[in-house]
C-alpha cells in the first residue's frame, strides 16, 4: 500500500481506492471530506492517470492550491502542475477563452466585476431614462444575475410570460429591456460577468457537440467539493462533462449548504443517486478536527433541523474545554472582549494570531472588533467587505492594464481616459458614445478611426485622443513578450499615476502609494509562482485572469500573521484552532430578513453548524443587549442559537439565572445616547451584578478552561533571566536570550529559538526552563 493511504481511515480509503464510477461521498464537518479528494486524485495519478484526464473543482482557489500542493508532496510537483484544480469560474474561464470565437467573444475577453457590471446597468437605466428608486441598480443586477443562473437567457426571458408578469407586478415592467441591453452592450465591449462564465459555457456543451465531447473526453475524471453548494448552472455543466465516462465522485454535508439565497439547490446533492447509473455512496463519521464538545454541541444544534440526512459524527479527540458563552453591554464591549480574550489565550499557549479567527453574520460587525484588536495591537486580516481589487488607485491602473489586453473594454476605458487629466472632456466622450453605438462599433475603434468620421471634435482634442490611443497600443506590443511585472510596473510608470498621487502629498495619497506598491509586489509574486507552479509564463492575461476570479479568500496574499475576520459564509472549509463567533442576537443571527419560513431559518441554524464547526480547540459565543442597527440604539435578545445548544456543552461567563436580565444602563459607555431607547430594569433582589465585563473571577475561570499543557505553565518570575542564557521552550526549542526589558508582570524578553527563530515573549507566561 502506498504510504500516504495510511494517512486515511477506513472509510476514508474506500471511495479514494474505488478508481471509476460515479459515487457520493456525505459527511459531516470535519470528517476529512476535502482529504480525501486530495488523497483520491493523488491515488488516481498513481494508478496512471493523466492529471490532463483530473478535473476539479473547489470553493475557492486558495484550496484548490491547498490541495495541488498536498498532491506535490505525495506525486511530485511536476505531475501535479498538469492537473486541472481551481473554483468553477476560474476553470471555465479558461475553456471559454479556448472557444471564444465559437461564441462570437474574442478569446481576450474582460470579465467585468461586480461593480463594472452594477456600472454598466446604472448606465442602461439612466438611458432608458427610467426611475432610479423603482429600478435600483443592485435589484436589477441581482434578478439578472439570478435569470442567468437559472440559464434564462434573453430570448428565454421573451418566451416566459410568467416571469414578464412577476416583473410587471413588481412595478418593472422594462426589466427584459433593461436586460437585454445590459447583454448587448458587455457582448460589445467583449465582456462576460461572473454568471456568463457558468451561463456561456453550459451554451457552448449545449450547442456545439464536438466541443462537449472534446472536454468529456479531456476531463475522464471530475470531483466535486462542497457539492451542496452548486447552483443549477454548475449541475448542469458537471453533468454534461461527466455524462460519458461517468467517473464523478461529489463530496458535502447537506447540513453544511449556506448558498440557497445565491441559488445553491441542495437538490443536487439529493438527486446525485437517480442522476448516474449505479452510484456508490460513501459516509464518514469520524470527526479528526475539533473536541468532543464541539462535536457533540454542533450535533445537536443541527439535529432541530427537520429537513437533512441524518449522519452520524463523532470524534476520538479529547473532550476539550466547554464552549464559553459572554454577554457584553455592546458591541465595543464585545470588541474589547474578544481582543483581550485572544491577548490572554496567545500568551498563556504561545500561539500565533493566525490561530485566531473571528466570524460574524454581517460584515457590518467587523468595525468594532478591528477598533478593540487595533487598541490591542493584534495584527488582523479582514476577508470580505471592499477587496484590495475595488481601491480606486488599484482599480485605475488595472483599468489600464485591461484596456491593453482588450480595448474593447469599455467600463476600463471610460474610467482612465481622462485620468490622469488629459483634456478628454464629458462632451467630447458623449460624442464618442454615440457614434460608438451609431456603429455598432467600441469607443477604442471609434477613436481609432477618427479621421474618417465626421465628429464635431476638434484639432486638439483629436490630438489628444491620438495620444491616448497611441500610448495604450505601445502598452500593448510591450504586453506580447514581457511578463506581467514588467507591463504593470512600466504602466505605473508612464501614465504618471503614481506622479498625481505624490504631487497630492496628503497621508491618503501617501497610502494609495503603497497601495501601488503592494499590486506590484503581487504581481511579481504571481509572476514567480507561475513560473514554478503552472508551467506558464505569468503573462499579464493570466494576471488580469487570477484577479478577476479570485475569491475574496484567495486575496491573502501576504503570509504575515494575522487573526482572521471573515463572514461565515466565507469560512466554509476552514478550520481555526479559537473561533469567537459574535454577534449572537436574534434578529441578527438569526438575521430578521430569514425568519419568514421555516426553509429560511434552517438555513440560518446551517450556518450556525458551520460556523461553530470551523473550531478545533475552543469556541466563545458572545451577544450583546444593546446595538446599533439601522442608526438606532435597540434591545438585542440573545440568540436562539445558544438556548438550542445542551448546557452541558456550555459555559456561561455570565451567570445562567440571569440570562436574560437587563442590567442598568452604564453611563460612562453610552455617552450621549438617548437612554429612554434603552429598557431599564432594576436589578432583582439577590440577583448578581450584571457581568459588562469579566470580573478577575471569571478571567480565572476562562484561564481554567485553557487547554491543559502537557507541562503546567510556571510562571518565570522564580527565573531570573539576563542576556546571554541559555533556556528551553516546550514549543520553539533551546534558545538564546538576546534581551531582556520591563519589570515584574511586563517583564519581556528577546530569544533566539533554535526552532522558532527570534521570539519576544512576555515571562510572566512563557513557559521556560533555564539551562545555563
Ligand atoms: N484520517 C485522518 N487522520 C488525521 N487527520 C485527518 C484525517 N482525516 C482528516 N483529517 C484532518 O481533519 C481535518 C478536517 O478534514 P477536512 O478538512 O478534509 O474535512 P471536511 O470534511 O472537508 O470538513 P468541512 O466539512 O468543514 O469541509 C483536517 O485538518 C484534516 O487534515
Ligand atoms: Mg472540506
Amino acid at each position: 500500500m502506498e504510504s500516504y493511504l495510511a494517512e486515511l481511515n477506513e472509510a476514508q480509503r474506500a471511495p479514494v481506492l474505488q478508481k471509476d464510477g460515479a459515487m457520493i461521498v456525505i459527511a459531516g464537518a470535519g470528517s476529512g471530506k476535502t482529504r480525501v479528494l486530495t488523497y483520491r486524485i493523488a491515488y488516481l495519478m498513481s494508478q496512471g492517470v493523466d492529471p490532463f484526464n483530473i478535473l476539479s473543482l473547489t470553493f475557492t482557489n486558495k484550496a484548490a492550491r491547498e490541495m495541488k500542493n498536498r498532491i506535490s508532496k505525495i506525486v511530485g510537483s511536476s505531475e501535479a502542475k498538469n492537473l486541472w484544480m481551481g473554483t468553477f469560474h476560474s476553470i471555465f474561464a479558461k475553456i471559454l477563452r479556448f472557444e471564444a470565437d465559437k461564441l462570437g467573444y474574442p478569446s481576450n475577453f474582460t470579465i467585468y466585476d461586480t461593480q463594472d457590471s452594477q456600472s454598466v446597468i446604472r448606465a442602461v437605466i439612466k438611458d432608458m431614462r427610467l426611475d432610479k428608486d423603482v429600478y435600483k441598480y443592485k435589484q436589477v443586477y441581482n434578478r439578472i444575475s439570478s435569470y442567468k443562473n437559472s440559464l434564462i437567457t434573453v430570448k428565454a426571458y421573451f418566451q416566459n410570460q410568467e416571469l414578464q408578469e412577476a416583473d410587471a407586478m413588481s412595478k418593472k415592467p422594462r426589466m427584459g429591456e433593461i436586460y437585454k441591453a445590459y447583454v448587448d452592450r458587455c457582448f460589445k465591449a467583449g465582456a462576460m460577468d461572473f454568471d456568463d462564465l457558468l451561463l456561456k459555457t453550459n451554451e457552448l456543451l449545449n450547442r456545439f457537440p464536438e466541443v462537449l465531447q472534446k472536454y468529456q473526453n479531456r476531463f475522464r475524471y471530475i470531483l466535486v467539493d462542497e457539492y451542496q453548494d452548486t447552483n443549477h448552472s454548475q449541475y448542469l455543466i458537471v453533468k454534461a462533462l461527466s455524462d460519458k465516462f461517468q467517473n464523478i465522485c461529489v463530496v458535502g454535508d447537506d447540513a453544511q449548504s449556506i448558498y440557497a439565497f445565491r441559488g445553491a439547490n441542495i437538490n443536487n446533492i439529493l438527486n446525485f443517486q437517480k442522476d448516474y447509473e449505479d452510484v456508490q455512496m460513501y459516509r464518514l463519521e469520524q470527526n479528526y478536527r475539533s473536541t468532543k464538545n464541539i462535536v457533540n454541541a454542533a450535533n445537536s444544534i443541527i439535529d432541530k433541523n427537520k429537513t437533512k440526512l441524518e449522519k452520524i459524527v463523532w470524534t476520538a479527540n479529547d473532550d476539550g474545554p466547554k464552549i464559553v458563552v459572554n454577554r457584553l453591554l455592546t458591541d465595543g464591549e464585545e470588541g474589547r472582549f474578544v481582543a483581550s480574550s485572544i491577548f490572554e489565550t496567545k500568551m498563556q499557549n504561545q500561539l500565533a494570531n493566525g490561530d485566531f479567527a473571528i466570524l460574524y453574520r454581517t460584515n457590518a460587525q467587523s468595525r468594532a472588533m478591528e477598533d478593540a484588536l487595533r487598541k490591542r495591537d493584534i495584527p488582523y486580516r479582514i476577508y470580505g467587505g471592499l477587496s484590495f481589487y475595488q481601491r480606486k488607485e488599484i482599480k485605475d491602473i488595472l483599468s489600464y492594464l485591461r484596456l491593453l489586453i482588450n480595448p474593447k473594454d469599455e467600463e476600463a476605458l471610460k474610467r482612465i481616459i481622462n485620468f490622469p487629466a488629459r483634456g478628454i472632456g464629458q462632451t467630447t466622450m458623449d460624442r464618442l458614445s454615440i457614434a460608438a453605438n451609431q456603429y455598432g462599433r467600441s469607443i477604442f475603434e471609434v477613436i481609432e478611426n477618427l479621421d474618417h468620421l465626421d465628429l464635431k471634435i476638434n484639432k486638439s482634442t483629436r490630438n489628444k485622443l491620438e495620444n491616448f490611443v497611441n500610448m495604450i497600443k505601445s502598452f500593448t506590443i510591450l504586453s506580447e513578450n514581457a511578463d506581467a511585472f514588467v507591463v504593470a510596473d512600466t504602466v505605473t510608470k508612464k501614465t504618471g499615476l503614481v506622479q498625481e498621487l505624490k504631487k497630492d502629498g496628503t497621508p491618503e495619497g501617501i497610502a494609495r502609494i503603497e497601495n501601488i506598491e503592494e499590486l506590484l509586489n503581487g504581481i511579481r509574486d504571481f509572476v514567480e509562482e507561475q513560473k514554478e507552479l503552472a508551467d506558464s509564463s505569468g503573462s499579464l492575461a493570466e494576471f488580469l485572469e487570477d484577479v478577476a476570479l479570485a475569491t475574496d479568500m484567495d486575496k491573502d496574499t501576504s503570509d504575515e500573521d494575522r487573526v482572521a475576520l471573515m463572514t461565515i459564509h466565507l469560512a466554509k472549509g476552514l478550520e481555526f484552532p479559537y473561533v469567537y463567533i459574535v454577534g449572537l442576537e436574534e434578529d441578527l443571527f438569526p438575521s430578521a430578513m430569514s425568519m419568514n419560513t421555516r426553509s429560511e431559518l434552517e438555513e440560518e441554524r446551517r450556518l450556525f453548524y458551520v460556523a461553530l464547526t470551523r473550531a478545533e480547540t475552543q469556541a466563545y459565543l458572545t451577544y450583546t443587549q444593546s446595538r446599533y442597527r439601522w442608526g438606532k440604539l435597540v434591545d438585542a435578545e440573545p440568540s436562539r442559537f445558544i438556548e438550542e445548544i445542551d448546557d452541558k456543552f456550555l459555559d456561561y461567563l455570565v451567570p445562567q439565572d440571569d440570562y436574560k436580565y437587563k442590567p442598568l444602563i452604564d453611563t460612562d459607555i453610552f455617552g450621549e445616547v438617548d437612554k429612554s431607547k434603552l429598557r431599564q430594569t432594576k436589578p432583582k433582589k439577590g440577583t448578581p451584578p450584571p457581568a459588562h465585563k469579566p470580573t478577575e473571577q471569571q478571567l480565572q475561570k476562562l484561564r481554567k478552561l485553557k487547554p491543559a499543557s502537557p507541562e503546567p505553565a510556571k510562571a518565570t518570575k522564580s527565573v531570573n533571566l539576563t542576556q546571554g542564557n541559555e533556556v528551553e521552550h516546550m514549543r520553539f526549542g533551546k534558545g538564546k536570550v538576546l534581551k531582556v526589558e520591563g519589570v515584574g508582570q511586563d517583564q519581556k524578553a528577546e530569544i533566539d529559538f533554535e526552532n522558532g527563530g527570534i521570539k519576544n515573549l512576555l515571562l510572566r507566561f512563557a513557559k521556560l526552563k533555564l539551562l545555563s
